[in-house]
């Protein structure tokens, strides 16, 4: 997709508050600091659009962005974040459910991974959260500039085996930093989308 235009719509914590449901939507799921935003920010071609820190919990809220008056993206808080009390932690949990269940435009879900690590417990339980809930999901494994590249498809092999990959979901390589796999992502995208049937 040729993004030309691209708007922060709104930053949402219930239901009431999500735009409504013109557009299809594309979701990020991962861990605290893994780097949604950051391949947000990559997707859209703009510096820092979407928040971004060093320090995990910089998302706190349902951000959307409207791409293109076609879409929609949902930069989703991370999950994982330690540091966080056990209340927070609930209301974290209350949002992503009403988000997950209710959102009818959902098309996909972005499930953001560590290239660099086996995906953790909190990945297993949110990759099995989404299948429960039938919505397809994309893994992107993320940060692969700091591996190196004849060690890409070992690490890969791991992502896939840990999270127990479904055949119909895809698992692509991907670095903000290099914008490696982006392309891939897009056409990826805009088949969820049905922009454009699938090849
Ligand atoms: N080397 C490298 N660093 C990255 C990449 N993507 C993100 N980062 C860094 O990882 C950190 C976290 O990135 P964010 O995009 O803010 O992560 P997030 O998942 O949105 O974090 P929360 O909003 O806290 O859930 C930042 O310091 C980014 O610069 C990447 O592909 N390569
Ligand atoms: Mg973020």
């Amino acid at each position: 997709m040729k993004v030309t235009q691209v708007e922060f719509e709104v930053s949402a914590v219930k239901p009431a508050q999500y735009p409504d449901e013109v557009l299809p939507e594309i979701a990020l799921a991962g861990r605290s600091n893994v780097g949604k935003s950051s391949l947000i920010n990559c997707l859209i071609e703009r510096k820092n659009l979407a928040r971004t820190s060093s320090k995990p919990g910089k998302t706190q809220t349902i951000n959307f962005y409207r791409i293109n008056n076609q879409m929609f993206f949902a930069d989703v808080p991370g999950y994982g974040f330690a540091r966080v009390s056990k209340s927070i932690r609930a209301a974290w949990g209350k949002m992503m459910e009403a988000y997950f269940t209710e959102r009818k435009s959902l098309k996909a879900v972005i499930q953001v991974v560590d290239l660099r690590h086996p995906p953790t417990a909190d990945d297993q339980s949110m990759y099995q959260f989404l299948k429960y809930h039938q919505l397809p999901v994309v893994v992107v494994a993320t940060k692969a500039d700091k591996i190196p590249k004849g060690k890409w498809q070992k690490y890969l092999k791991v992502t896939k085996e840990t999270l127990q990959i479904q055949p119909k979901d895809h698992l692509i390589l991907f670095s903000a930093q290099t914008r490696q796999g982006k392309e891939e992502l897009w056409h990826l995208i805009e088949e969820k989308l049905e922009l454009k049937s699938p090849q």
